[in-house]
């Protein structure tokens, strides 16, 4: 169980920003962190890590303490169980796959499981070759891989496929939810992604300007209805019939708004209340 309350104040552009967060995380749990930019999804992970020091509040995972104020304690990040991967890989791009993984690794730590994490994340056809010679998504196989390399309890992901195209993101977000269940991780994602939110996670915890809003499962945040289930866009033109043409996400959807007032780039919501539903045979 990870049990934590974080308070930070945050310098955004627009001025100081309270972070606070209190939430409890079962061990063995699928966890992502939703909200909009400049939320302060990546400052909670950075938190968890040891790299940003809260103000005031604790961290403790199972009977250990990681943080906390009162007590003046503060674990240092090599001494946390963690594995982490961020958006940009920060690998060694003139050492090739295996060595990257290995790196993690301290001189006297048996290699074998750098050979079975190749086999996982099935980089072992490319465990010779030079990181740049890699594209992004193989890349990111490799520090997945080492960052589970030392077998940490928990790993914290700030949006690792977001530069991901999406045939590779589908494999890696298996290739993810494998290494989330084989190592027995606590496994905590920063996304934006409603579809790989609700494919990977247990549990969602909403965050709005720094604070939390709730923890509940994917299927009643973005369930039908909900707040997060609206669908918001920009109108990118206006046909001769008054027809908006709105980009949601990547793509771009006619729709009739007879006598509203719209003008290009303005921000629309979509509440849906009806599906057409069709069965496409194979
Ligand atoms: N060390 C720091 N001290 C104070 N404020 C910080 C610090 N690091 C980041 N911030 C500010 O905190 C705010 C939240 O940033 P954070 O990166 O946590 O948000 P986020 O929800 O992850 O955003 P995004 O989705 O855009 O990555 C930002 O305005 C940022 O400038």
């Amino acid at each position: 169980m990870i049990d934590l309350s974080l308070q930070k104040v945050l310098h955004t552009a627009e001025g100081e920003m309270q972070l606070d967060v209190t939430a409890k995380i079962e061990s063995g749990q699928f966890v992502s962190l939703y909200g909009a930019s400049g939320a302060g999804k990546t400052s909670i992970l950075r938190m968890l890590a040891g790299f940003m020091k809260p103000d005031s509040g604790f961290i403790k995972v199972n009977d250990a303490v990681w943080f906390d104020s009162r007590r003046k304690s503060h674990l240092e990040p090599q001494q946390r169980k963690i594995g982490f991967v961020f958006q940009d890989y920060a690998l060694f791009p003139n050492m090739n796959v295996r060595d990257n993984i290995s790196f993690a690794l301290d001189k006297h730590e048996p290699r074998q499981i750098v050979t079975e994490l190749l086999e996982v994340t099935g980089l072992s056809n490319l465990a010779t070759r030079k990181i740049q010679t890699l594209s992004g998504g193989q890349q990111q196989r490799v520090a997945l891989a080492r960052a589970i390399a030392k077998k940490p309890s928990m790993l914290l992901l700030d949006e690792p496929l977001s530069a991901i195209d999406n045939v590779m993101r589908d494999q890696l977000q298996y290739t993810l939810l494998e290494i989330h269940k084989r190592y027995a991780l606590t496994t905590i994602l920063v996304s934006h992604n409603a579809n790989e939110i609700i494919k990977l996670s247990d549990t969602v915890i909403h965050l709005e300007q720094g604070s939390f809003r709730e923890q509940t499962s994917p299927a009643r945040f973005f369930g039908n209805g909900n707040e997060a289930s609206k669908l918001t866009g920009n109108v990118i033109s206006l046909d001769e019939k008054g027809n908006a043409i709105v980009l949601i996400d990547d793509r771009l959807l006619t729709l009739p708004v007879p006598g509203t007032i719209l003008n290009n780039n303005d921000r629309i919501e979509i509440t849906y209340s009806n599906f057409q539903i069709q069965l496409l045979q194979h």
